[in-house]
């Protein structure tokens, strides 16, 4: 078993852009340029991971679903596991972030709302399919996070009973705010599931990777690094010194 703590840089895509948002809030967004150039420098950083999101397909807003294959189908050509996300919600966008070899998609939405569609993919395709936890305190987050989706413990058990094989879990008020992620939340999700966890949200220094490595013997199995990342709190190369490299 191992004791290293696997990072995902996020790119955020927007308006075909990479962003940061703060606490998931349309309109906070900072800018940080070409979503390929951003993940081709995670990739020169030693990424083994990337956790890729189209916001605009999240929000309900647009699509960057082109854009989003392109970057996936570059960077698993480099070896780089790409994790995908946003507006996957129907067979038809399923198949098609599959069909980018993204190693994981994520569900967020669908899982909330579609429970018996999610049992069936789940069911379909194993652990390229992880549920996005999304939360405010213990209450599940929407349609980009703009909508309440349910008690977290109700939902945490009807996905393990379907079966699920991993949950991102984001505490969307610490997203984006380098507000260090929440330990307490992690600790209980990782209680009440055996699958593993990842967690996202508020990672503000190497100190936070740390204190997240040391709940890997829990089930946190990695972490999602976006603002401080882009902010240079910490370099890609300094965070896997912290967090372990594959
Ligand atoms: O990552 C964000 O900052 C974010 C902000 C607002 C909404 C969603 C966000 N990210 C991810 O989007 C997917 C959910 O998409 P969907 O509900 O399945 O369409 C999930 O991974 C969120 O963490």
């Amino acid at each position: 078993m191992t004791d290293r703590l696997e990072l995902l840089p996020a790119v955020d895509v927007a308006d075909g852009q990479a962003v940061r948002l703060v606490q998931g809030e349309a309109g906070s967004e900072t800018g940080y340029g070409d979503p390929l150039a951003a993940a081709l420098d995670w990739h020169a950083g030693g990424a083994e991971w990337i956790h890729l999101v189209d916001l605009d397909a999240a929000f309900g807003r647009g699509s960057n679903a082109g854009l989003l294959a392109d970057v996936t189908q570059h960077l698993a050509g480099k070896g780089v596991k790409i994790e995908l996300s946003g507006g996957i919600r129907d067979d038809a966008s399923l198949a098609r972030a599959l069909g980018t070899g993204a190693t994981r998609v994520n569900l967020g939405t669908a899982a909330l709302e579609d429970p018996e569609w999610t049992a069936r993919v789940i069911a379909e395709h194993g652990d390229q399919i992880a549920v996005g936890l999304d939360v405010r305190g213990t209450t599940l987050a929407a349609r980009g996070w703009t909508q309440e989706g349910g008690d977290l413990w109700e939902v945490l058990e009807r996905l393990d009973a379907a079966g699920c094989s991993r949950y991102v879990v984001t505490d969307v008020t610490k997203d984006g705010t380098l507000r260090g992620p929440n330990v307490d939340l992690l600790r209980e999700v990782c209680a009440r599931t055996d699958a593993p966890v990842v967690a996202s949200g508020g990672v503000s220094s190497l100190e936070d990777l740390r204190v997240l490595r040391e709940l890997v013997p829990v089930g946190v199995e990695g972490a999602i690094v976006g603002k401080a990342l882009y902010a240079g709190a910490f370099t890609l190369p300094q965070a896997l010194d912290v967090a372990g490299r594959p």
